[in-house]
């Protein structure tokens, strides 16, 4: 068995011995290699999971293992792209990748830089601080990919880059992920936009994991039926549910195969997401492939 990108257990942090838990209670298993998407509401715990796994801060209670090691060991191994993006303001785009290459000098690929560079078009003699904010965000994508690590987080990369520069940019992440065998953590709100790139989801609401495994173990473990408004749905999890009329439609985990005559079929995976989201009280879900660790 390979060791895991990142493996927690019990991961918790709060900011001051009085406030509410930001994590609690997080434990979950990220095979390397994978394009694992991080998902939850405002609040969830996103950005503090990601600050504790490449070093920057540091836990209250529980264990996390990066790369297998403690996160301050992997940081040389670890690329990060913060929500907001810190770069030198003063600093022209040449001199950015320039002082990439220098802190990075064993490890550092040139030319993924200058394509992802290139692709928007960008005068690499303007500064950073007049750059827009989708600039910024493909200068700090240069600097982070062409550092060739082995596992990638980025919180919220696409947030403020146009459709033409997303598609192309998640194309460029996930060459990353199949060439070199990156693992890459993004947190992201636009579920829709996962479905197809990413292949393992991490769900949080409240701090807590609510959904973690294989999208399509995920997905595979979940029904959306339609059955008449008086079904009996025990013993299934029943995640979500609504009735129209004389019709019952909910979202649910069997717990036994389902009767042949129910309508069921498996759910998007916005579906699932939000389901789980809209429904804080339903039971967390893990899917754990052994295999493809
Ligand atoms: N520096 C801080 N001091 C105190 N509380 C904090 C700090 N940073 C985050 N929190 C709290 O921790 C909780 C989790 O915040 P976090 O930023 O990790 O969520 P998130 O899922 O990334 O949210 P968003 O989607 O809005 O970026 C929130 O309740 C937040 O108020």
């Amino acid at each position: 068995m390979t060791v895991p990108a990142i493996e927690t257990d019990a991961l918790g942090r709060r900011y001051g011995r009085r406030a509410a838990w930001a994590l609690r209670d997080c434990s979950f298993r990220l095979p390397a290699g994978r394009v694992c998407a991080i998902v939850g509401p405002n609040g969830a715990g996103k950005s503090t999971l990601m600050a504790i796994t490449v070093g920057l801060l540091a836990h209250t209670e529980g264990t996390i293992a990066v790369l297998g090691t403690d996160p301050a060991s992997a940081r040389s191994r670890v690329g990060f792209v913060d929500q907001d993006k810190p770069l030198y303001r003063q600093l022209t785009v040449a001199e950015t990748l320039r002082m990439g290459a220098d802190l990075n000098p064993s490890r550092w690929d040139a030319d993924a830089a200058e394509r992802i560079v290139d692709g928007g078009d960008l005068d690499r003699g303007k500064r950073i601080g007049s750059l827009s904010g989708g600039q910024r965000t493909r200068v700090a994508l240069a600097l982070a990919l062409a550092k060739r690590p082995e596992l990638l987080l980025l919180d919220e990369p696409m947030a403020d880059l146009d459709p033409l520069a997303r598609r192309e940019l998640m194309g460029l992440l996930l060459g990353q992920a199949a060439e070199h065998g990156t693992t890459i953590v993004l947190s992201s709100h636009v579920v829709s936009e996962l479905e197809d790139s990413c292949d393992h989801l991490l769900l949080l609401g409240g701090g807590r994991v609510r959904l973690a495994g294989e999208i399509d173990d995920l997905l595979a473990a979940h029904s959306r039926v339609s059955v008449p408004a008086d079904t009996d749905l025990f013993p299934h999890d029943v995640i979500e549910s609504r009735t129209t009329g004389r019709q019952l439609s909910a979202l649910v985990r069997p717990a036994v195969p389902l009767p042949a005559d129910w309508r069921a079929g498996p759910p998007t995976l916005e579906e699932l997401v939000l389901s789980y989201l809209r429904n804080p009280e339903a039971r967390a879900a893990q899917h754990t492939t052994e295999a493809a660790a």
